[in-house]
């Protein structure tokens, strides 16, 4: 009986549907593409168990912009870093290319609920109308004091620190670990006008359940898991959702608790945010905005409650580790680099003593050196290495480059049918040789600053064009070509990068300006981690979890 509860009968017929599916839709395989490993687990191990982004350089390298390989069970997948073919499946059909998979998009529902990062078509174009008005210019600019706020804590809590602890001149944090908590408060407090209390550990429920969250359920996963994660893919969502509810596995309660506690923080807020609406406050707090434009909306068009707490629980999972992560891996180039770092912090100051008062994101923005060094560590360590998408109808997708089959065949378009699994391949877009330039594998900020030896005929794509600064204006002779996916393109491209933006300006400006950052001797064994979200690990210590140990010293000033 308790295996129907878990199991139900109409559960077979639509997995035997699901795998018929599976066996008769068009064949890759005369698309070049590595040697599976096994039938059982195909090309996954390498994908998700390896260190993060290195097969796709690897398949990239070898095969190609289009890059067939096996999935579970002899399942065909494509792996796709074709510009012209990321910017039909993001731009001109992107509703046509489903967000999640089976397994994925029952995770992201349990743990976000039906929010706009996992919903698709009407709805998705619902949810995206209510929530833009949130995420402009002015609104991200008017979030600046509550980052400064936040860095200002940090740098308050590393001085206090060093000045304590100091006695061979630095000390060693392990930066990632800094960087979430303080994230974690900037998010609660620019978005929902919520104290965290992560730096001064007195943090809330909600704050230790989301510390290192990414990690925690996303993690290096083992093979077996890998293999899970990829069969229940072949499940309906609703099927899946069901099993996470009552499976007693660790990653499942991990999942059931932080959905359960954000859920409940989120109602609390919704209702304390309506109410500050109702009596005319003019909060700025993203989830202010938020109530706010969705009651002024058509009420046909508004999101319902669940949906509010839900992109409440997406703001906060998407909103927090990406850019901790983004910032501790910057950290790391300029730790490496002393000159870049040197560089930076000479900009800072030259700026700070042109200004009379604080600098100001104005100021940051007007700084080109500091937009150099922030775009390049997104391009080269993007917090989300790569996209997975559903074919939902059979598609013919575009090629900006021919590519030849193991037949011999020169096809220019890509014929692929419906149920297929694509990995959009952000990271591997990002080094290009042909699009970013023959240094592509190099950190090098300089290539944002003048003119470049990129291909500018390649199809345009990447976040609202060549330009993700605030001022587009004024920075346009600064950005180089589009040779950067890390925050996606098109119509569910990252809603909140301006809201990144403005918060790692921030913080980079007062880190940079307060402390200078070197290796340590663990520099050698420093891995990118993580199938979904990257993240760093010290090779020997994985079991210590999310790990960048870096020296960290006061800043001399003349
Ligand atoms: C460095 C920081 C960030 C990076 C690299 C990043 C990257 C991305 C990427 C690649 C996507 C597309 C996901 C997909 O299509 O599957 C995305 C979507 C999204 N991001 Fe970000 N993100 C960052 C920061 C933020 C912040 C600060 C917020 C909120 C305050 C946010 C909220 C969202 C949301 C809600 C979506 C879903 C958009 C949609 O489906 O329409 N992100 N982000």
């Amino acid at each position: 009986m308790a295996s129907t509860t878990v199991l139900p009968a109409e559960a077979l017929p639509c997995l035997i549907a699901y795998i018929y599916k599976r066996w008769t839709r068009l064949s890759f395989s005369d698309i070049p593409g590595p040697k599976a490993d096994s039938f059982l687990l195909g090309n996954l191990s390498e994908l998700f168990v390896g260190p993060a982004a290195e097969a796709d350089f690897k398949w990239k390298e070898a095969f190609g912009s289009v890059v067939r390989y096996k999935g579970i069970l002899g399942d065909d997948h494509l792996m796709i870093s074709d510009p012209k073919a990321l910017q039909y499946i993001l731009h001109t059909s992107a509703y046509h290319f489903l967000k999640e998979t089976g397994g994925r998009r029952a995770i992201s529902h349990l743990l976000n609920g039906h929010s706009l990062n996992s919903v698709d078509g009407d709805i998705h174009k619902r949810h995206r109308k209510v929530m833009i008005p949130a995420f402009g210019a002015p609104e991200a600019r008017a979030l600046f004091p509550a980052f400064r706020k936040m860095s200002q804590e940090l740098m308050a809590r590393w001085k206090d620190i060093t000045t304590q602890d100091f006695e061979s001149g630095s000390i060693v944090f392990n930066i990632p670990r800094w960087l979430s908590r303080a994230t974690l408060d900037a998010i609660g407090e620019a978005a929902f006008d919520y104290q965290f209390g992560a730096l001064n550990n007195s943090q809330t429920e909600l704050g230790k359940a989301y510390e290192n969250v990414n990690a925690a359920l996303f993690g290096i996963p083992t093979s077996s898991r890998v293999f899970w994660d990829n069969f229940i893919d072949w499940l309906p969502s609703w099927l899946v959702e069901k099993l996470m509810t009552v499976l007693p596995n660790k990653r499942y309660k991990k999942i059931r608790y932080t959905s359960d506690v954000s859920t409940r923080v989120a109602k609390q807020l919704v209702r304390e945010k309506r109410n500050a609406v109702g009596l005319g406050k003019e909060n700025k707090d993203v989830m202010s905005l938020l109530v706010r434009a969705n009651a002024s909306t058509d009420p046909k068009a508004q999101l319902s409650d669940e949906e509010l707490y839900a992109e409440m629980r997406i703001i906060l999972f998407a909103g927090h580790e990406t850019t901790s992560n983004t910032l501790t891996w910057t950290l790391w180039e300029l730790a490496k680099h002393p000159d870049f770092q040197t560089q930076l912090r000479n900009e800072i100051r030259a700026t700070e003593a042109k200004t009379e008062s604080e600098l100001t994101l104005a100021d940051m923005e007007r700084m080109p050196y500091l937009q150099a060094v922030l775009k390049e560590g997104l391009r080269f360590h993007p917090a989300i290495s790569r996209l997975m998408r559903l074919v939902k109808d059979d598609e013919v997708i575009p090629l900006s480059k021919p590519f030849t089959t193991i037949s011999g065949a020169v096809r220019s378009e890509l014929a692929i049918s419906a149920g297929t699994k694509i990995m959009l391949a952000l990271a591997a877009y990002n080094r290009d040789k042909e699009i970013c330039g023959p240094d592509a594998d190099t950190f090098n900020p300089g290539r944002w600053l003048s003119g470049n030896d990129r291909n500018k005929e390649h199809t345009s794509i990447g976040v609202v064009g060549n330009t993700y600064v605030i001022s587009i204006t004024l920075f346009r002779r600064f950005t180089a070509r589009e040779c950067s996916m890390t925050f996606s393109s098109g119509t569910r491209s990252c809603i909140g990068w301006r809201f990144a933006m403005a918060e790692m300006q921030c913080f980079l400006v007062d880190l940079i300006n307060n402390f200078e950052f070197s290796p340590t001797e663990d520099e050698k064994r420093i891995r990118r981690e993580g199938p979904a979200l990257m993240f760093p690990v010290v090779e020997g210590e994985i079991e210590d979890g999310v790990k960048l140990p870096l020296r960290v010293s006061i800043a001399a000033r003349d």
